[in-house]
């Protein structure tokens, strides 16, 4: 089995592909004035935000099937190695690195943003919806002070409704039109 070494480069291979293949079915608005590439640069974004955050929320249950999805690079660089990660002791390098992931992902989804108000009218409302629910699962993970190797990042039902109308919102307000 090949092992990809570069979590960029994983997060690309197995969820910038789809969001990039998800574009043309969507489509692009045709107010929007910006050029298809930024467009696709933003849907690529989408996927790797997504693909980040799913890894980050799923440490602790990927860690019991005997499996880790973090790059080792990246966590040699905070003193860890896989086996912190079985352990399952949240220790204050692990907070650290885990700070950084978010940060990270969190820079992808707003890369996103701009994207997803230049897609065609009807597609808006559920690329904002999946791009503000999906972010909120970083938000719970520091309400859980960075604990994901014992506890899972949850989302209540209310806060992912309440999410809804403001999607809708952003989805009618950002129009591909008016942005650049
Ligand atoms: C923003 C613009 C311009 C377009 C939108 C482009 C889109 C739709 C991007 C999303 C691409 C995508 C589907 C990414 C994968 C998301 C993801 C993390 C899936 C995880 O799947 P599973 O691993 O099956 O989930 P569970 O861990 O919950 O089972």
């Amino acid at each position: 089995m090949k092992i990809i070494k570069n979590f960029y480069l994983y997060c690309y291979y197995v969820a910038g592909t789809v969001a990039l293949m998800t574009v043309p079915v969507m489509g692009i608005s045709p107010e929007s004035s910006s050029h298809a590439s930024s467009i696709y640069n933003s849907a690529l974004s989408l996927g790797i935000g997504n693909q980040l955050t799913n890894i980050l929320r799923d440490v602790g249950e990927d860690a019991l099937r005997g499996r880790v999805y973090l790059p080792q690079d990246e966590l040699a660089q905070y003193g860890l190695c896989d086996d912190d990660v079985y352990s399952r002791r949240v220790t204050d390098n692990w907070r650290e690195f885990m700070k950084g992931q978010i940060n990270r992902a969190r820079f992808y989804f707003n890369q996103a943003e701009e994207g997803a108000s230049k897609l065609d009218k009807d597609s808006r409302w559920p690329v904002w919806s999946s791009l503000l629910l999906y972010r909120t699962i970083l938000d719970a993970i520091e309400e859980n002070d960075y604990d994901n190797l014992t506890k899972r990042a949850y989302v209540g039902r209310t806060k992912k409704l309440l999410m809804l109308p403001l999607s809708y919102t952003r989805s009618v307000s950002m129009s591909g039109f008016a942005f650049h």
